[in-house]
């Protein structure tokens, strides 16, 4: 399904994740395909998006963890919950994907949710500083270790895997693999922000995670082509209109004034 241009047709049956693309959109934005983007591409217009368009790093992340944190609530919400306490776990990478489930985990506690956060890795920088320090006087607990896959499916509804982004590379490093590992053999539903943890950006993985939500942000990466979970949402609302004509995004026309849209 993926053609030279790293678009998606959306017209293969086995995409009926996009299914929503048929039923109510106008003619001329279902001609249109959304762009799946490369590893190289996502990370060109993440720093256009700094360099030419003059917006900072903590403004985008708090749009992006605004727009995951929506979405979940989209597809999980509170009164849908088995667990009797609306329990979730933000688990955080050492990049920005990580600054994003910080951002996350802050919108989800003010949606009534009781998130918790692993957050192993910490760079000593002041936008990750003050992330933490928010979450920390938003009496999110933090734990200091990775729970056994046992207890993770005991005391939380969702894991939310913020791990690693469009960034990643190479074989999994510690402490990640046996995060990864342990997440692995979790039950409960995870929730992948912009890229299921340990997957090759483009290629994907098949023994690695397999989420039950995707939140692709800005635009899906060429790995979401394989995704097979139930929800795939596309969140990050803030691309400027000679970004999206420069790389051919193709996006679809967000609802009214929401932040996210299913895919
Ligand atoms: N341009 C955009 O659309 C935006 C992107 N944002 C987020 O930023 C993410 C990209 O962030 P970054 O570029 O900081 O990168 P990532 O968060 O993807 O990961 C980079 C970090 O992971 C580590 N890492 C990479 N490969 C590893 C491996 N094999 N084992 C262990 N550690 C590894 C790196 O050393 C680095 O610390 C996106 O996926 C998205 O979640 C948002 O925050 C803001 C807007
Ligand atoms: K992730």
């Amino acid at each position: 399904v993926l053609t030279q241009a790293g678009t998606c047709p959306l017209s293969a049956a086995a995409n009926n994740h996009k299914k929503d693309c048929f039923s109510s959109r106008p003619a001329s934005t279902m001609a249109q395909t959304i762009k799946y983007l490369g590893q190289e591409e996502a990370q060109h217009i993440d720093e256009e998006l700094f360099s030419e368009y003059g917006f900072s790093v903590d403004q985008l992340m708090e749009l992006a963890g605004l727009s995951c944190a929506t979405a979940i609530t989209r597809a999980y919400p509170l009164t849908s919950l088995v667990k009797p306490r609306p329990s979730v776990l933000v688990i955080c990478g050492p990049g920005n994907n990580g600054g994003d489930g910080l951002v996350c985990a802050r919108h989800l506690k003010l949606f009534g949710y009781e998130p918790t956060i692993l957050y192993p890795k910490r760079p000593n920088k002041p936008l990750f500083q003050g992330l933490t320090t928010q979450c920390q006087k938003m009496e999110i607990p933090f734990l200091t270790e990775m729970p056994e896959a046992i207890v993770i499916d005991e005391a939380y509804n969702l894991v939310i895997d913020a791990i690693f982004g469009f960034s990643f590379k190479g074989a999994v490093r510690e402490p990640f693999g046996s995060i990864l590992e342990a997440l692995n053999k979790t039950t409960i539903p995870i929730a992948s922000i912009d890229i299921p943890s340990g997957w090759d950006v483009e290629q994907g993985s098949t023994d690695g995670l397999q989420p039950d939500m995707l939140i692709s942000l800005t635009a899906p990466k060429k790995s979401a082509l394989l995704f097979r979970g139930r929800y795939h949402f596309l969140g990050g609302r803030f691309v400027p209109p000679g970004l999206e004509r420069k790389y051919q995004l193709n996006l679809p026309q967000y609802p009214g004034t929401d932040c996210v849209l299913q895919l």
